[in-house]
C-alpha cells in the first residue's frame, strides 16, 4: 500500500499539497451513530492553524473545514467521512530561490530522490500543512473515544530547547494548556519559553523541544501482543509527524538507569480493580494497555528553514547558498500539541475498534 493511509479499523487517507488547491482526509471505519460536532472539528483545526500567534508561521490560513460526506444531521452515517480544507494563502514565489537548490535538513533532496520531481513550491506533501488533515480526522477520533469509552487525550509543551517544565503531568492542571500561546500549562515556564522563541525568531534561527501527551481512562486490553503493540503504533504515529525526532513512553530512557527492583510497577487490588502502585510502564505492558494513564514524550528538532545563509548544493551537485525566505515557524512545538493529540487519538480509536473482535461475549 502507498504511504498515504494510516490505521487498520479506523483508518485515514490524506491528500493534497501545501501549495496546491486544498488538503483533506478520508476517514474509513467510523461506526454509524457517532455524534459529530462540526464546531469541535473546527476548534481543533484552529489550535493547529498557521498565523495563530507571533511565535508561529505568519501564513494566514483560516483552515475552514468543509464536510463533504459521511455525516448526516450531526451523526456519522458509517460511510467514508471526507473533510476538505482549502488552501487560501500560498505564496509560492517565496520558494523561487530554491527552484533547484536543496534546503539543508528539509525533505527537498529525499523527495527529489524518490520521485524525480522537483516541485520547489513549499514542501508539497512533506510540508507540515498536511497535518491539518490529520487534526481534522483526529477530532473525529477524539469524539469516538469520548463517546464510546470516556477516553481523553491531552498534550502540552514540556520543554523548549533547555527550558524545561519541571512538574510531571500528575502535578499539572492540563486545563491551563490553552491559556498560553506556547501551550505549556505552567504560566512562569510558558513565559520563559515564549521569550526564548521570540529571541530565536529575531535571530533568524529556530529551536526544538518536547511535547508530552497523556491519555486518561483507557481501559485495560487495547493493543496487540506482537507487531501492532500499542506503544509501537503510538511511536509510528508520532514519528510520522514532521520534524519529530524522538519517542519515549513511561519511564522512557530515564528508566534504563534503574534496576528492576526500582522500576517494576507493583500490582495492588484497589476496591476490586487491579491497578499498579506506580506507572513507569506508561500504561502499556506487553504492547497492551493496562488501564493506567498512558503517557509519552515526543522530541522535535529545530525547524530546518532558518533566515541565515547556509551552504548547500543544487540538483546538479553544484555549490549553492540557501537562506530561508517567507513564512516559517521559529519553533514547531506550540502547533505540534494538537497534532500529537490527533495522532494519539487515531491510534487509540483504531485499537478500540480492533479490540471489539478480540474475544467472545
Ligand atoms: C507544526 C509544524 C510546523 C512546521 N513548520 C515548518 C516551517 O515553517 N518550516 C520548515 O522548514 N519546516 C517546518 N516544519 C518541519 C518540516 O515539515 C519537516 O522538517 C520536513 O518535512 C522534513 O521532515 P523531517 O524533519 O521529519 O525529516 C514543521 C513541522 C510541524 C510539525
Ligand atoms: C502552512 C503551514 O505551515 C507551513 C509548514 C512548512 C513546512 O515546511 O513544513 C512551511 C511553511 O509553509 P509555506 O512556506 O508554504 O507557507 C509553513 O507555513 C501549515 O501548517 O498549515
Amino acid at each position: 500500500m502507498a504511504g498515504n493511509t494510516f490505521g487498520k479499523s479506523f483508518s485515514i487517507t490524506t491528500f493534497g499539497e501545501s501549495h496546491g488547491k486544498a488538503i483533506g482526509v478520508i476517514i474509513d471505519g467510523c461506526p454509524a451513530g457517532l455524534d459529530i460536532d462540526a464546531a469541535f472539528i473546527q476548534r481543533e483545526l484552529d489550535r493547529r492553524r498557521p498565523g495563530q500567534s507571533r511565535i508561529t508561521t505568519q501564513r494566514k490560513e483560516s483552515d475552514t473545514v468543509q464536510i463533504l460526506s459521511g455525516i448526516y444531521e450531526g451523526k456519522s452515517t458509517g460511510t467514508p467521512i471526507s473533510l476538505l480544507i482549502p488552501n487560501e494563502d500560498q505564496r509560492s514565489k517565496d520558494y523561487d530561490h530554491i527552484r533547484s537548490a536543496y534546503r539543508p535538513s528539509h525533505a527537498d533532496f529525499t523527495y527529489d530522490s524518490k520521485y524525480g520531481i522537483r516541485d520547489h513550491r513549499g514542501g508539497g506533501r512533506s510540508s507540515a500543512r498536511e497535518t491539518a488533515a490529520r487534526v481534522a480526522a483526529g477530532a473525529v477520533a477524539k469524539l469516538l473515544l469520548q463517546q464510546a469509552a470516556g477516553i481523553s487525550v491531552q498534550a502540552y509543551v514540556s520543554r523548549v530547547a533547555n527550558i524545561k517544565l519541571e512538574k510531571s503531568h500528575k502535578e499539572l492542571d492540563l486545563t491551563q494548556t490553552e491559556t498560553t500561546m506556547v501551550r505549556c500549562p505552567d504560566e512562569g515556564t510558558a513565559q520563559r519559553m515564549i521569550e526564548l522563541i521570540d529571541q530565536v525568531r529575531k535571530d533568524g534561527d529556530t529551536v526544538g523541544g518536547v511535547v508530552t501527551c497523556v491519555a486518561d481512562n483507557c481501559p485495560a486490553g487495547l493493543g496487540e501482543p506482537v507487531f501492532d503493540k500499542l506503544h509501537a503504533d503510538l511511536a509510528k504515529a508520532m514519528l510520522s509527524i514532521n520534524a519529530a525526532h524522538g519517542f519515549e513512553y513511561g519511564s522512557g530512557f530515564d528508566g534504563t538507569y534503574m534496576r528492576g527492583s526500582e522500576h517494576n510497577d507493583l500490582f495492588e487490588n484497589e476496591g476490586g480493580r487491579i491497578r499498579t502502585r506506580t506507572n513507569r510502564s506508561g500504561g502499556i505492558q506487553g504492547g497492551i494497555s493496562n488501564g493506567e494513564t498512558i503517557y509519552f514524550n515526543v522530541g522535535f528538532k529545530p525547524i530546518a528553514t532558518i533566515m541565515k545563509p547556509q551552504t548547500s548544493v543544487d540538483r546538479d551537485g553544484g555549490e549553492a547558498e540557501v537562506k530561508g525566505k517567507g513564512r516559517h515557524d521559529p519553533c514547531v512545538l506550540p502547533r505540534a500539541v494538537p497534532i500529537v493529540e490527533a495522532m494519539a487519538a487515531l491510534v487509540l480509536a483504531d485499537h478500540l475498534l480492533r479490540n471489539r473482535n478480540a474475544r467472545m461475549g
